[in-house]
């Protein structure tokens, strides 16, 4: 049995948790045995949050996530998404998820890569104003008629942000969104991940491997390790707002990178 995710609790940051995870288990069965990749993890996420989970690969980080968004079912433990299952949380969109790979369709324009899911939901209104609306947020108004394949990778990640904002969910879920970009798009599309965060005040859980990253957007980081697999600690990032480019000259900047690597390398002893 291999047992690649044990977390312990991280301390509730706000009275009104828009995310509470209680206990949680996730088993995964194979061939002469099976994986416990993820046990006995407590998360407490509060409105309004950018929460990124760093940690060696393995450690449980996307599953975290799935099980967050109703793609599968924990084998123990409760999660509640605003007060509600994830599978109600689902039905009410209450978040979207970029994955790694934008995984959009070729054939497609970006706009109704956009309306997808607002057809696919037949939500009533004006779809293509809303879609429009959030090709504006994510810096690509003017490149509707365009197809994915005529974008860059960087663009192409917008895209998919603004698909799963489409619904205008309290919660954005994202999975190494900007992990295949070079290091100055990344950048870039930090920065403009933090103006929309703070313009919308969405909630946002956000998968990384980068530590600079992790540092650079989060109010929290969430340092998960494997074998024994746990969450090491959890970093306050008391970093001031707005962040720029500026921030990452910041002495505390620094400091606050140094504790992350040296949770991370306590996992690793
Ligand atoms: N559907 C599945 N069936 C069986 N095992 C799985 C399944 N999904 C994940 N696992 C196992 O659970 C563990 C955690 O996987 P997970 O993808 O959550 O890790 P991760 O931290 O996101 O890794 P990475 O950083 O490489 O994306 C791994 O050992 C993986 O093999």
């Amino acid at each position: 049995m291999t047992q690649v995710f044990t977390s312990q609790a991280v301390h509730p940051p706000s009275s009104d948790p828009i995310v509470a995870v209680r206990a949680l288990q996730m088993v995964f069965p194979h061939p002469g045995g099976q994986t416990v990749a993820l046990q006995d993890a407590n998360l407490t996420i509060g409105r309004g949050e950018f929460i990124s989970l760093i940690g060696p690969s393995g450690c449980g980080k996307t599953t975290l996530l799935r099980l967050l968004a109703d793609l599968v079912q924990p084998t123990a433990g409760t999660i509640l998404i605003g007060g509600q299952p994830p599978g109600q949380a689902r039905r009410e969109r209450q978040y979207g998820y970029v994955f790694q790979a934008p995984a959009l369709l070729e054939w497609r324009t970006v706009l109704s890569n956009v309306l997808l899911p607002l057809e696919v939901m037949n939500v009533p209104g004006d779809r293509a104003a809303r879609a429009r609306e959030m090709l504006k947020l994510v810096g690509l108004a003017g490149s509707e008629r365009r197809y994915p394949w005529q974008l860059s990778g960087g663009m192409q990640q917008r895209v998919s942000i603004a698909r799963a904002l489409a619904f205008d969910p309290p919660l954005l879920f994202m999975d190494e969104p900007f992990g295949a970009l070079d290091e100055i798009t990344r950048e870039h599309l930090n920065l403009e991940l933090l103006r929309l965060w703070r313009e919308t005040g969405k909630t946002v859980i956000f998968v990384t491997h980068s530590i600079g990253e992790a540092v650079f957007l989060s109010t929290r980081v969430v340092v998960m390790t494997a074998r024994p697999g746990k969450i090491e600690g959890v970093v306050d990032i008391d970093l001031p707002q707005p962040r720029g480019d500026d921030t990452r000259e910041l002495p505390r900047f620094f400091e606050r990178m140094t504790q992350v690597r040296e949770l991370l390398r306590k996992g690793h002893a």
